[in-house]
């Protein structure tokens, strides 16, 4: 038998529902790693406060107050991660999608020269603020946090004053970890018109699902990598909505005309063969509305080879 040597065997599981819509992502990480086998390390597991302990006292960005204490928490282990294992690579499973600016600034924080590259492979394209957001969901903003970015132009929402200061907080854990000139999304397709605006005023090269099916997987990631050939390490973010909405009920915000399994599985193997991707997080599995375990079973099987 062939035993494959696997990229990400080391592995953190940061278990947070409080950035989505319903409570059940934070169960996502121990439900996707009790599938990865024996030979996935467990490095940390970080637990967020639970939905029912927080107060939620900030309108425009929900339960951001605890968020941060986890965004400080993460950024710490993936941190102190990179420091003691210079040349190795770190594999995140993680509940909903607003830690994620969280795991960027452990990268920097390890390696404050880097110039960071970020591959986000998604529905939606996460870049409100609590300035622009439609829905107060924090899972919606990783990525303005994590480049620092109000959006104050385009705003639809004044903020309230403990929501303001919790979220200078976000910005400040985030550390500005990189720059929009070094993003490329692929999949989404779910876009508020702020988030438009905000690609478009930037020029965010994003790779869509049509574009993806022509092309081939191998082919968009090798582009992808490509468009951040200048940067010295990349980060690369998996919302499993991505796929397709048939393919996984057990997701909170689940949208139509996704991405299939198989070039999906070819865009994260490609991805991961580069030098330079150090983390590859997962995230947004919800197994309370999964059917069965269709979902993470799923996304088990797309990661093999790589978790
Ligand atoms: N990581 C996610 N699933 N994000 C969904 C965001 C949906 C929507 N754009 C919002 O901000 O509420
Ligand atoms: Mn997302």
């Amino acid at each position: 038998m062939k035993i494959m040597k696997k990229k990400f065997k080391k592995m953190l599981l940061v278990e947070c529902d409080l950035g989505g819509p319903e409570a059940g992502a934070a169960l996502g990480p121990n439900a996707l790693y009790s599938l990865l086998g024996e030979n996935a390390e467990l490095v940390d597991v970080i637990r967020c406060a639970e939905i029912s302990d927080c107060h939620n006292t900030t309108p425009q960005a929900h339960n951001l107050k605890e968020i941060n204490d986890c965004l400080y928490q993460i950024s710490q282990s993936v941190s102190e991660f990179f420091k003691k294992n210079q040349n190795e690579s770190l594999g995140i499973i993680a509940g909903d999608h607003s830690t994620a600016c969280g795991s960027l600034a452990g990268l920097k924080t390890a390696n404050p020269d880097a110039r960071i590259g970020v591959i986000w492979i998604d529905a939606h394209a996460d870049i409100h603020s609590p300035y622009t957001t439609p829905s107060g969901n924090v899972h919606g903003m990783p990525i303005a946090a994590a480049v620092g970015a109000d959006h104050k132009k385009i705003a639809i929402n004044s903020i309230d004053q403990e929501t303001h200061a919790e979220w200078e907080k976000t910005k400040r854990l985030s550390q500005s970890s990189f720059t929009l000139n070094d993003l490329v999304y692929i999949g989404i397709r779910d876009l508020e018109q702020q988030e438009q605006e905000v690609l478009e005023q930037h020029n965010i090269p994003h790779y869509s699902v049509s574009s993806v099916s022509r092309l081939g997987g191998t082919e968009v990631a090798t582009a992808a990598l490509k468009y951040l050939e200048h940067c010295s390490s990349i980060y690369v973010s998996f919302d499993i909505d991505s796929l397709d909405a048939e393919l996984v009920p057990g997701t909170g915000t689940p949208v139509t005309d996704g991405l299939d399994a198989f070039n999906t599985m070819k865009i994260i193997s490609t991805l991961a063969a580069s030098d330079k991707v150090k983390l590859l997080e997962v995230v947004e599995i919800n197994p309370l509305l999964d059917q069965g375990n269709k979902t993470t079973e799923l996304v088990a099987r797309i990661l093999e080879g790589v978790f």
